[in-house]
């Protein structure tokens, strides 16, 4: 990107952010003031140990958690008491860590009910539209149970993208995937991100996935964001290497 791109994006208003999250879980405090912001066409990479709070964090942005204080807005607007269908309905898509597709379905009807999940009802062309984005090319008779992890994960972006949804929560999307197509998700996610505009939150264990995806990385460690920057500066920042490359493991789950 250029500089005068970059410094146009740095004064745009966030579009999706939070402030000060607090949130309890079984009795135990899990998140202790997490903030962050992320502005269109921005990725925003979100690493750290196991057990640091990534995914609480992802549940409580997307609304199936509710944290015990701090606040959640999308442009602008406070949508902490929001559930996770109303916010769906905002535009913030949601992915998980594991594709999970509806086994009783084809692809063609799982396409249908994402196309009618909620109104507007869209159109084929729609769908048509989110399966392009992905290269999804399967038989719509095929059914769901019987597609690999990638076209799994290929069927529940597109039914996602279908919407054109401004900012996308993405909980390990390469999770299980092999090189290529690990490859294939970078694309995908740069070409979201830097041609269509889309803010990206991206948790992912492994750093190197970052280094050509994400325009800044948060650091977290037991609920506490550690470091936030490059990616550079990051891996230079010793509280990261004593949290993330010298945990229990020898830095296995890095
Ligand atoms: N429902 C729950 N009740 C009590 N504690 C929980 C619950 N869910 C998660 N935790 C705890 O919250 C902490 C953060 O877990 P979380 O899954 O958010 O971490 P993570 O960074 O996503 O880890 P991983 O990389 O292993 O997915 C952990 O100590 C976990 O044991």
């Amino acid at each position: 990107m250029s500089a005068s791109a970059d410094a146009a994006r740095s004064s745009e208003a966030p579009l999706f952010a939070c402030e000060d999250i607090r949130l309890d879980l079984g009795g135990r405090s899990i998140l202790h003031g997490i903030s962050l912001s992320v502005r269109p066409g921005e990725v925003l990479g979100v690493i750290g140990p196991n057990g640091a709070g990534k995914t609480s964090l992802f549940e409580v942005l997307s609304g199936r958690l509710r944290p015990k204080s701090g606040r959640v807005t999308f442009r602008g607007e406070d949508i902490t008491r929001l559930p996770l269908h109303a916010r769906a309905r905002l535009g913030v898509g949601r992915t998980y860590q594991t594709p999970v597709v509806p086994d009783e379905l084809t692809v063609g009807q799982t396409f249908k009910a994402a196309r009618q999940a909620y109104r507007p009802y869209l159109t084929r062309f729609d769908a048509e539209y989110g399966a392009e984005l992905v290269h999804l090319h399967v038989d719509p008779d095929e059914p769901t149970a019987r597609l690999e992890a990638m076209n799994r994960r290929k069927l529940l972006l597109a039914c996602l993208l279908m919407r054109r949804p401004p900012i996308l929560l993405m909980d390990e999307p390469a999770a299980g995937l092999i090189n290529s197509e690990v490859d294939e998700i970078d694309h995908l996610i740069r070409m979201l991100s830097k041609e269509m505009n889309v803010a990206i939150v991206i948790v992912e264990h492994r750093i190197e996935l970052l280094e050509t995806i994400a325009d800044r990385v948060m650091v977290m460690d037991a609920g506490s964001v550690i470091a936030s920057g490059s990616l550079a500066e990051i891996l230079e920042d010793p509280k990261v290497h004593a949290a993330y490359f010298e945990g229990p493991g020898d830095g296995a789950h890095a």
